[in-house]
């Protein structure tokens, strides 16, 4: 779909992308990096509205700098900033984009009802846009990049601004027009826990530069660990506990992660299953103690991990810091601004 090679953009005082290479297949991939990490200068340099200053790339087989309004033709946009007309309604703005697109006005009108409605929005497309909330707005900007029917979609932090309700159902628009429509997407993000569940290709970037790109499987590989959650008793107050050390009795090792966090955490017990006998171990060994097994399931890596743990990574490290730190559950962290970030703008 994309073909990046050797891509640099420098504006005076920053190198926003630095010798990008990267090839981009059918699905849907996620271009995650912190703020000002280069995801929005590539968008723009995909569509054609900025020339790269060394490197060069190639969308559906069209160079970005010689056939920018070839691809703006086949391509969807979604931008990351507010650009709507308050006044005028969804239905008269993705009416004339279509328009723009190039598409005959009775087309256009048509697609655009079944765009709108396929983003989840309904009688509030006659409303001028001004009164819409955020949800509403990013639909609406969803809806203008697919009207014409493109074979791949751009989406410039389509969840930015959304409570975690609105971030889902945005994901899953996401993954539908996919899945429904064969259209490809790249969908950046500054969240690592939205791609994982999104993407089946991930790009990290990095201060302009490649940090991994791989599929979303590789990224969240099984780890060698079984979750197990069990239930206190009367006869053992600390069930998972009390799972610990008879399991250590019986020759596995566990871990009790996670008890200084959040509330329940301190029953999911983390088990080193070195084969498969350790099921019926945990199993046996739950029964006999009495306790209740609300589950048992193999543990998989979450993307932000595979920063934290990975020997390759020590290459980028500060890099890879700024892809982990924060708090809340690993899938939800949030990537942190770059150094000398959009404060350094011209
Ligand atoms: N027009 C410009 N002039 C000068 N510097 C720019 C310009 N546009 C972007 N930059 C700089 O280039 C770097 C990359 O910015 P870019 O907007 O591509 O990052 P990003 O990953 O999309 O971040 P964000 O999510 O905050 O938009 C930043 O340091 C930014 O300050």
């Amino acid at each position: 779909m994309i073909a990046i090679e050797s891509l640099t953009k420098r504006y005076p005082r920053v190198t926003a992308l630095d010798r990008l290479t990267v090839g981009i297949t059918p699905g849907v991939t996620g271009l995650v990096g912190a703020n000002g990490a280069g995801k929005s200068t590539l968008i723009k340099i995909l569509l054609g509205l900025s020339p790269a200053t060394q490197g060069g790339a190639t969308v559906l087989g069209l160079d970005v700098a010689r056939e920018g309004a070839a691809i703006r033709e086949r391509v969807g946009y979604m931008p990351e900033h507010d650009c709507l007309p308050p006044d005028v309604s969804a239905t008269e703005f993705v009416v004339h984009m279509a328009r723009m697109s190039g598409l005959p006005f009775t087309a256009a009108r048509e697609r655009t009802a079944d765009t709108l409605r396929h983003v989840g929005l309904y009688e509030e497309r006659y409303r001028p846009m001004g009164g819409y909330s955020t949800g509403m707005k990013q639909r609406v900007k969803l809806a203008q990049a697919l009207v014409h029917d493109p074979k791949l979609v751009l989406l410039d932090e389509p969840t930015n601004g959304l409570d975690p309700v609105g971030r889902d159902e945005m994901l899953a628009l996401i993954r539908r027009v996919h899945t429904d429509f064969g259209i490809s997407v790249l969908v950046t993000s500054h969240l690592l826990g939205e791609l994982e569940r999104t993407c089946d290709h991930v790009v990290v970037i990095d201060g302009g530069k490649l940090l991994r790109a791989s599929s979303t499987a590789d990224f969240t590989k099984s780890t060698a660990s079984l979750a197990v959650e069990v239930t206190d008793t009367d006869s053992h107050p600390d069930g998972a506990e009390a799972l610990r050390s008879a399991l250590a009795a019986a020759g596995l090792s566990a871990q009790l992660p996670g008890t200084a966090g959040a509330p329940g955490a301190g029953h999911v017990l983390m088990v080193d299953a070195t084969d498969e006998s350790a099921y019926d171990t945990v199993r046996d060994t739950v029964m006999e103690l009495g306790l209740g097994l609300v589950r048992m399931e193999q543990r998989r890596h979450h993307i932000a991990e595979v920063f934290n743990t990975e020997p390759g990574a020590g290459a980028s490290a500060p890099s890879a810091d700024a892809l982990t730190k924060g708090g809340g559950p690993a899938s939800d962290r949030e990537l942190q601004p770059q150094k000398g970030g959009s404060g350094d703008v011209a």
